[in-house]
């Protein structure tokens, strides 16, 4: 699905990504692991086409990413840092017009509904973005990603700042996209939830290379 050849990228002179290659299959969970600043981001950003690399190619089903692609847009939900939404517009509905723009239509009601008690913000569900703590800004920003349709999720250490029952939570949600054949790229320094979904995880060196790691499979496989 989507699939990263020969892709080198730095800041200011400084080799970030240097000659990567990664595939995530459809139903597939691979995983970034590294220590600050390694470059995972940088990987994330590159997939979801928020960058263009300075060489080799990212692509995604055969089309080359790009964040102005409405079809990439579509297919793709990404949750990078950054960005807590509109500050006039209630969590409800943030999750509203996310749910609306991807198609959902009659069903938006419900499903917003389902997507807020799974995130533990039905009770929150009229605040505007401020009244939220950090966790549940992160929540907010996760449950966009999971109220639309999508055949791929970017995450970008999707676990910060959520409780350990929310990250369980997160795990079984991943899991359950996956069965449903949903690529999925995730940055995490969370090896638990490493272990309860990867495929294959891999860790950014420090110098910007993919060191494949033993597939961390909880199920012990
Ligand atoms: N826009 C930018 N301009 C200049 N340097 C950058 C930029 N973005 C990232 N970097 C640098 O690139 C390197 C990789 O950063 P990146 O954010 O990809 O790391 P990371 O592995 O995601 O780190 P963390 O685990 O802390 O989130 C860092 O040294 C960072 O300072």
């Amino acid at each position: 699905m989507l699939e990263m050849a020969g892709v080198r990228h730095g800041y200011d002179d400084r080799v970030v990504v240097a000659g990567v290659d990664l595939s995530v299959g459809a139903g597939e969970c691979v995983v970034l692991l590294g220590e600050n600043g390694s470059g995972k981001s940088t990987l994330l950003r590159l997939a979801a086409g928020r960058e263009r690399p300075e060489e080799g190619t990212v692509t995604f089903l055969g089309r080359t990413v790009s964040e102005d692609d409405v079809t990439l847009r579509a297919e793709v939900a990404v949750v990078l840092d950054g960005g807590v939404g509109y500050p006039d517009l209630s969590v409800r509905e943030h999750l509203m017009l996310v749910a609306l723009a991807h198609g959902l239509g009659q069903a938006a009601g419900e499903t917003v509904d389902d997507i807020l008690r799974e995130h533990r913000l039905d009770g929150h569900a009229d605040a505007l973005p401020h009244q939220l703590s950090s966790g549940q800004t992160q929540l907010m920003a996760l449950a966009q990603a999971f109220v639309r349709p999508c055949s791929m999720l970017i995450l970008d250490e999707p676990e910060q700042r959520i409780d350990t029952d929310g990250r369980g939570r997160l795990a079984e949600r991943l899991l359950a996209a996956k069965a449903d054949g949903t690529a999925v790229l995730l940055a995490t320094h969370d090896r638990t939830l490493a272990a309860a979904v990867a495929d294959a995880a891999f860790t950014v060196s420090g110098e910007g290379r993919l060191v494949e790691e033993r597939t961390p499979r909880a199920d012990g496989e």
